[in-house]
């Protein structure tokens, strides 16, 4: 089958290329302009870069491999410092260009570096797992962590392009690729239910590479985040959907050390939403269960008490999507009907966390 390409548009439109040995497409994304190519890449998965820099290579480009740190580990000051550091050895120009080889983290890393080398160079993503070809190399959000939160400093820097080899998802360890199943339902339940339906028909081949649905499922989900993101880069309106989940998502993330995968820590979070929805009397018990049903499926979490409750409402509020004192979640009105819940009462929040504990 031939490669889709979903285009992401906005004012530096780009593609999104989804198929199967399709790594020959990177030269021409990264651009004729650019005689350095960086490729960073999670050191010890090397592997995984070869088929890019063979790629680059052939197509005349001078590559330096660059391995940083794997998972979460990649996002912090330090290993940007250390990349820039590589950079200006390598006297990188802004005709030259990034490429981020890996998983959301080194993606998230990869452009933040492109973002802010030289105030921004090119830079093309090539996802690995099923949670950076669906969402986190797509749509320009890039970043690290500092020890206040997730995500905390970062730039909007749109790629120039997407490229993502299915092929390269047969690797990827089982508990990584439900991670990123968690942001595909996630697109399901905020605007795209045939997402949800392909997953209930099916949950054991939706929780595998291999998988009947597995393309339509990425396709679905890539389409929905480029579509929103096409319409409001820099999240000052629609975007907000994407982070349904994401605020206590990421206060477990923080308060389990990065140790809790992101996708897992979404799904938790989703089910809390879905609760708040149902407590502020917005949607039935029986949608709430059908998130619980769909995530529990396919092996993800709708349950947690790890983190102490206090802790996490501290957490909550480097949320992004806050403004001043006032908490602010993304929840549903309905099925694929998002809305923001703006500084919900505390004892909605006691409500909605003690119906999610174990
Ligand atoms: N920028 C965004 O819009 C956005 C969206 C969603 C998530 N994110 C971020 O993405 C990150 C999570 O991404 P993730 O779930 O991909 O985790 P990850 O980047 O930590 O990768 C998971 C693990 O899989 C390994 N791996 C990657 N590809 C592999 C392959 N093909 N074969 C074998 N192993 C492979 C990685 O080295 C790592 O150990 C978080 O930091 C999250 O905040 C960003
Ligand atoms: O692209 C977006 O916008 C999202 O919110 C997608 C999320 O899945 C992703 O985890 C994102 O990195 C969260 O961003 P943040 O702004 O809440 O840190
Ligand atoms: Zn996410």
């Amino acid at each position: 089958m031939s490669a889709t390409r979903i285009r992401v548009g906005g004012a530096d439109p780009y593609d999104v290329v989804v198929g199967r040995g399709v790594f020959a497409e990177l030269p021409a994304l990264v651009g004729e302009r650019a005689e350095q190519v960086a490729v960073v890449h999670p050191e010890g998965l090397g592997e995984l870069a070869r088929p890019a820099l063979t790629a680059l290579g052939a197509a005349g480009c001078s590559v330096h491999p660059l391995a940083v740190p794997d998972g979460e580990a990649a996002k912090t000051a330090e290993v940007a410092a250390g990349l820039w550091s590589r950079l200006g050895q390598a006297g990188f120009t802004r005709s030259d260009a990034v490429v981020g080889v890996g998983g959301g983290a080194v993606t998230d890393l990869a452009g933040f570096v492109a973002a802010t080398w030289l105030r921004g160079v090119r830079s093309v993503l090539v996802p690995t797992t099923l949670l950076g070809m669906v969402d986190a190399a797509v749509g320009g959000k890039t970043g690290i962590n500092t020890a206040e939160g997730k995500n905390l400093v970062g730039a909007f820097h749109p790629p120039s392009g997407v490229l993502c080899d299915l092929d390269t998802l047969a690797g990827l360890p089982a508990a990584d690729y439900i991670g990123g199943l968690a942001e595909v339902v996630k697109a399901g339940f905020i605007a795209d239910p045939a997402i949800l339906d392909l997953v209930e028909a099916d949950p054991e081949g939706a929780a595998r590479p291999d998988g009947r649905h597995t393309r339509e499922l990425i396709e679905r989900a890539v389409f929905v985040k480029a579509e929103v993101v096409s319409g409001d880069l820099r999240e000052s309106g629609r975007r907000e959907i994407l982070n349904y989940g994401h605020t206590l998502g990421h206060a477990v993330e923080r308060a389990e050390d990065y140790t809790f995968r992101h996708g897992y820590a979404v799904a938790v979070g989703m089910v809390f939403a879905a609760e708040l929805a149902r407590l502020d009397g917005r949607v039935d018990a029986a949608l709430v269960e059908r998130h619980r049903k769909i995530l529990a499926s396919v092996g993800l979490p709708t349950a947690y008490s790890g983190a102490p409750w206090p802790e996490l409402r501290r957490a909550m509020r480097v949320d992004k999507k806050a403004r001043g004192a006032t908490l602010r979640f993304i929840v549903l009105d309905a099925l694929a009907e998002p809305a923001v819940l703006s500084g919900p009462a505390p004892e909605l929040l006691d409500a909605a966390y003690a119906a999610i504990g174990t």
